[in-house]
């Protein structure tokens, strides 16, 4: 079995020298005794190709690439009638690249993402320097707003697309040292980068964010942005402040927004989400007391916040289509894949399952 003679190759050969050598000098010593790539656990593959450079660009060659054209990703029509993220395997990339005229170092640019069973690796490239429909013909491909893929897609690429989009703007915003302003140059895997002059490293960032579904024991609370999409509503949300903890953000984000004072609060889950630019959504839910649910929404951040009934949620949650201008206004829900949905389905289930207990109960009728 590979892993365990790898782990136990691992603590006693390595972690020993692991302190005494510097990382990357740590994985050119393991190259040498290592199993085969195929051989590591996904995981620990993707940690030695950030830091293995050589490592990384022979794994490259034999991976897969998303594209991406000034951060839309490149997606393909399946023969279902569905839409999936194109992985293209980096042969095929570079031929199209060079029939188009780049001059074949640009595949280098590509950023490390993730990695298959098999250890295959999977990175994303933009080519937003290349015309934008040749590339689609080339590839058979369309490259969509990731906002409106994420609407889209089902499969389990979408969070890879939110990651690469999110790695890729942040090399296009990092190009230069804000300690003394002179170019930074990234690993070969795209995970830091380093100023030219002092060898400053810096790692991609993230912003935390708090999102919370507020609940009045009967209706959950559900607030509406000036941009989102015609009909949808999602649960409040907000950047934490500098110093704050999780609880703190959400008990000001929640008084600041619509006013409320918070009972209760209950972390769910959380997930990486690339707008605005690179963000770690904290999910929970949380209560208020039932004397207390009048609202006081600030329309400098929400153009409006209300209660929706457990009928409305559930219809709303059946809805296969986005309402059109035109319609009359249904609610409309953030996609599946996004935390808010995740919350709005839990909340769901809650309730439902309150309901049948009550019915349930002797003398109910
Ligand atoms: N994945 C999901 O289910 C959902 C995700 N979201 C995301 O949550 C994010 C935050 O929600 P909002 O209500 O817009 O936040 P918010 O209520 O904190 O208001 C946004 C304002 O906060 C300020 N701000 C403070 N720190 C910031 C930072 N690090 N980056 C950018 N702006 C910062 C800016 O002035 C900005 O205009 C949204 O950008 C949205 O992408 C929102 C709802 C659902
Ligand atoms: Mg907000």
């Amino acid at each position: 079995m590979p892993v365990p003679r790898f782990k136990s190759l691992f603590t006693a050969s390595v972690l020993p020298n692991a302190q005494r050598l510097g990382c990357g000098a740590m994985w050119s010593r393991l190259r040498t005794i290592l199993p085969s790539p195929n051989c590591l656990p996904p995981r620990w593959y993707m940690n030695r190709l950030k830091e293995d450079d050589t490592a990384c660009l022979s794994a490259l060659h034999n991976g897969q690439i998303f594209l991406f054209h000034h951060l839309s990703p490149l997606l393909q029509c399946t023969q279902r009638g569905t839409l999936r993220p194109a992985a293209l395997a980096t042969s095929d990339v570079q031929s199209v690249l060079e029939r188009l005229g780049s001059d074949g170092s640009l595949v280098k640019k590509s950023v490390l993402v993730s990695c298959l069973e098999q250890n295959q690796a999977q990175f994303c490239l933009d080519v937003g320097e290349l015309d934008q429909v040749s590339v689609e013909e080339a590839c058979e491909g369309k490259f969509l707003d990731l906002r409106k893929s994420l609407f889209l897609l089902t499969t389990a690429e979408a969070p890879i697309l939110a990651k690469g989009q999110a790695l890729l703007r942040w090399h296009q915003t990092s190009r230069f040292c804000s300690a003394t302003g002179q170019l930074t140059h990234r690993n070969q895997a795209g995970s830091q980068r380093a100023c030219s002059s002092n060898g400053i490293i810096y790692y991609p960032k993230m912003s935390p964010v708090v999102i919370v579904l507020v609940s009045d024991g009967r209706r959950c609370l559900l607030g509406r942005q000036p941009a989102f999409p015609l009909g949808m509503y999602s649960a409040l949300a907000g950047f934490c402040d500098m110093g704050e903890s999780l609880e703190e953000a959400l008990c000001r984000e929640v008084a600041e927004e619509v006013g409320l004072e918070l009972q209760s609060i209950t972390y769910s889950s959380s997930q990486h989400w690339p707008f605005p630019h690179s963000s770690l959504m904290l999910g929970c839910h949380a209560t208020v007391s039932p004397a207390h649910t009048q609202l006081q929404v600030d329309h400098a951040e929400l153009e409006n916040a209300r209660w929706f009934s457990l009928e409305e949620i559930t219809s709303a949650l059946k809805l296969q289509t986005p309402p059109q201008r035109g319609d009359s206004p249904a609610l409309w829900l953030p996609p599946k894949q996004a935390v808010a949905h995740r919350l709005i389905t839990e909340w769901t289930k809650q309730q439902l399952l309150k309901d049948t207990d009550q019915n349930q109960r002797p003398g109910s009728c």
